[in-house]
């Protein structure tokens, strides 16, 4: 029973009613006290792969463990252990944020007087403390999606899945959601997080899986993911004169905007100067370049140990 990791996949698979492949095959740990952010592209299988190591769904092949609890024959044991906000999630509009946090955390076994603490603590710092009391029929769609992330975020859950808990939320509430998870991972809990938006994965990530048609195409710390690329710069060249084809170790266009990749700032500057572009940034390799290349480029698998 490996338990070392507070999730592990191993060569998890789900074939839906119909015969479509949600995941073909996921192998994750993500370790204890850490943020794990599952990214890859719409339909890539984020979803169901936390669908599956959260009991909701039943895989068709493979293994997975939560606090070392099998996914499939102990799924009862690892019910007790997470809490898991759906990208569908909603609150019942009857409630307001307080009442919403607070019997949810009684349903799961709190007394009242904890209850009510913990969820006045956790509205605090998500930035709905202001709103507390205003019925569930008077508060915004992103109110309502931090509401239900309050919920998860609250509870005493060793394992959180979090399934696009920001998309819509302007940019501070995006802050309070991070400053809640980096918390809870402070507290030795495990964040299973899922987004689209690089920026966000690049502050809150410790670890990434990145997943692409159903099977898992990189795996490690960000820091070793952007150490992995075979460049280590990248230069936005908006509108170029000439095209910096033979001097970048690699191009993408987007409109009248090229990104081309170079192995050194030396080597960044000058394919900038050559360009003669209308503008043009030399920055290091972010998390999106890291996206780009293991989604959308690296076909095989890589998996980079924290050793
Ligand atoms: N209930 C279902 N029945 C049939 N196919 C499904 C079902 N749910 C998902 N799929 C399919 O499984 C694949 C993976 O979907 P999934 O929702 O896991 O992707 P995702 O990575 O979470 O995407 P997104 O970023 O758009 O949320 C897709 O091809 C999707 O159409």
């Amino acid at each position: 029973m490996p338990s070392s990791y507070a999730v592990v996949a191993e060569g998890l698979a789900k074939r839906y009613p119909g015969g479509v492949w949600g995941a073909v095959d996921v192998s994750f740990s993500s370790p204890w006290g850490r943020v794990t952010v599952l990214l890859g592209p719409n339909g890539a299988g984020k979803t169901t792969t936390i669908g599956m190591v959260s009991t909701i769904l039943k895989p068709s092949r493979g293994r997975g463990f939560v606090a070392g609890f099998d996914i499939v024959r102990e799924a009862r044991e690892v019910r007790r252990r997470i809490a898991l906000v759906p990208q569908e999630a909603r609150i019942d509009l009857n409630w307001t944020p307080l009442e919403a946090v607070k019997w949810y955390l009684v349903a799961r076994g709190w007394s009242i007087r904890d209850a009510e603490r913990r969820a006045r603590e956790v509205l605090k710092q998500l930035g709905l403390w202001e709103i507390r009391n205003r019925s569930g029929w008077g508060l915004s769609g992103g109110q309502k999606r931090k509401t239900v992330t309050a919920m998860a975020l609250a509870t005493e859950a060793e394992v959180v899945f979090l399934d696009e808990p920001t998309t819509g939320l302007d940019v501070e509430s995006r802050y309070g959601v991070w400053d809640a998870v980096r918390g809870a991972a402070a507290e030795g809990r495990c964040i299973v997080f899922t987004t689209h938006d690089m920026r966000e994965a690049e502050m809150l990530a410790d670890h990434a899986v990145f997943i692409s048609k159903g099977r898992v195409v990189a795996e490690g710390s960000p820091r070793r993911l952007r150490g992995a690329l075979p460049y280590r710069y990248r230069v936005v060249l908006r509108r170029p004169r000439r095209d910096p084809q033979g001097l970048a170790a690699k191009i993408i266009r987007v409109g009248d905007t090229l990104i081309a990749y170079a192995s050194s700032r030396s080597e960044a500057h000058a394919i900038a100067e050559d360009a003669e572009a209308e503008s043009a940034t030399v920055e290091p390799v972010g998390f999106e370049d890291v996206y780009l290349y293991y989604v959308h480029e690296a076909r095989k698998e890589v998996k980079l140990n924290e050793q």
